[in-house]
């Protein structure tokens, strides 16, 4: 019962007579037709995910999940692995990218341990410990997580997502904070797009060539160990890791309460691969903020059929690129909002 497999959340589908209204809409105002290229068709989309004729992302809520790897004992990342439990409480004290773009924003910041191997302080503000492990075991020795961890940690992302709907978020946003995340999803993507490790594996943190080719190398180790070719929730629990399944329930869980994603970089990316190879109608509620600097973004992106709308050569994580992105959103929504028809400003339409 607690096979991953058995994650059967299901996004709905858009409002296709909404979608219609709004394109109607852009073609009325005061612009040539087309002419505020990929705007207009984000305003269509938002319109059709949210059933309405005004769209809105004023209510933004961001989820950051955070886990620690035990892959990083390959030595795999630049930094230690204690930074991924020091950032949580920088996420607290407000001095990441994340705190102060939130707070820009005026959006929601749930800050969620999925599992550290520093024990939690309990008393940092604001910060959910739910922890399912201290941390996933060594994906190049053995599965990175069993199934009733990967089963509890999608659980933990549905239930933020769930957060995010009872406070009315008309869109959210998955981050991830894990030192040694990029070497899980590195893994994860390579399996299920049948990749070679050295077409994905990239620096993450900071790595140089010499250290790449060895992250290379130990994710070759991981997919001969794992295999490919298995149900994506399965390669999940073998490859993946705390924070990455917590993002796939959490994407799947925003969806399926009918909250449009923005999904952010390398890492949140592929967590999205996992969930759209469980759920295909979940693609429809995807928005993508930016290219992440990470070259293994490139691929996953195209396996997803997706266009950033960013490339600012940011490689963060944490929500950062997708809050980067939240402006652009806003701004598309005004302009398919406020703008007059031709026929309210008396402008002369094309003969
Ligand atoms: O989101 C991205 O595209 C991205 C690209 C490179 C690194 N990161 C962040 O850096 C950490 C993982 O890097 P690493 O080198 O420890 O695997 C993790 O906390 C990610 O949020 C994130
Ligand atoms: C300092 C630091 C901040 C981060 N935020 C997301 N990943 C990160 C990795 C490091 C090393």
């Amino acid at each position: 019962m607690n096979a991953p497999s058995a994650w059967t959340v299901k996004p709905p589908a858009p409002d296709p007579a909404a979608r219609e209204r709004a394109r109607e809409r852009q073609n009325g105002l005061t612009k040539p037709r087309g002419s505020l290229g990929r705007l207009e068709q984000l305003a269509i989309t938002l319109c059709a995910l949210q059933a309405t004729d005004r769209p809105s992302v004023e209510r933004v809520a961001i989820s950051v999940f955070a886990g620690d790897h035990g892959v990083c004992t390959e030595g795999i990342s630049a930094f230690p692995q204690e930074v991924t439990a020091q950032m949580i409480a920088n996420f607290a004290s407000g001095g990441a990218a994340i705190s102060v773009l939130a707070n820009h924003l005026g959006a929601s910041l749930d800050v969620v341990n999925v599992g550290t191997v520093t024990p939690p302080d309990h008393q940092l503000p604001g910060v959910r410990h739910e922890m399912v492990s201290a941390g996933t075991a060594n994906l190049a020795r053995q599965p990175a997580m069993t199934d009733d961890q990967a089963v509890a940690a999608l659980r933990v992302g549905d239930t933020a997502a769930a957060r995010a709907a009872e406070n009315h978020g008309q869109l959210f946003i998955g981050g991830d904070m894990g030192i040694g995340n990029t070497t899980a999803a590195a893994a994860l993507a390579c399996a299920l797009l049948d990749e070679d490790p050295r077409n994905l594996v990239g620096p993450g943190t900071g790595l140089d060539s010499e250290g790449v080719s060895h992250k290379a190398r130990v994710v070759e180790r991981a997919l001969e160990r794992h295999g490919t070719g298995r149900e994506p929730l399965s390669v999940l629990a073998s490859l993946g890791g705390l924070e990455i399944a917590a993002l796939t329930g959490a994407i799947l869980g925003a969806a399926s309460r009918r909250i449009p994603v923005l999904v952010d970089g390398f890492i949140v990316s592929v967590a999205a691969l996992v969930a759209v190879r469980q759920q295909p109608a979940l693609r429809d509620w995807l928005f993508f903020a930016h290219r992440s600097a990470e070259p293994g973004h490139q691929r996953v992106l195209a396996a997803l059929d997706a266009q950033p709308l960013l490339d600012l050569g940011m490689r963060l994580g944490e929500g950062s690129g997708a809050a980067v992105a939240v402006p652009l959103m806003r701004l598309a929504c005004d302009l398919h909002n406020d703008m007059a028809s031709f026929e309210d400003a008396g402008v002369s339409n094309r003969s």
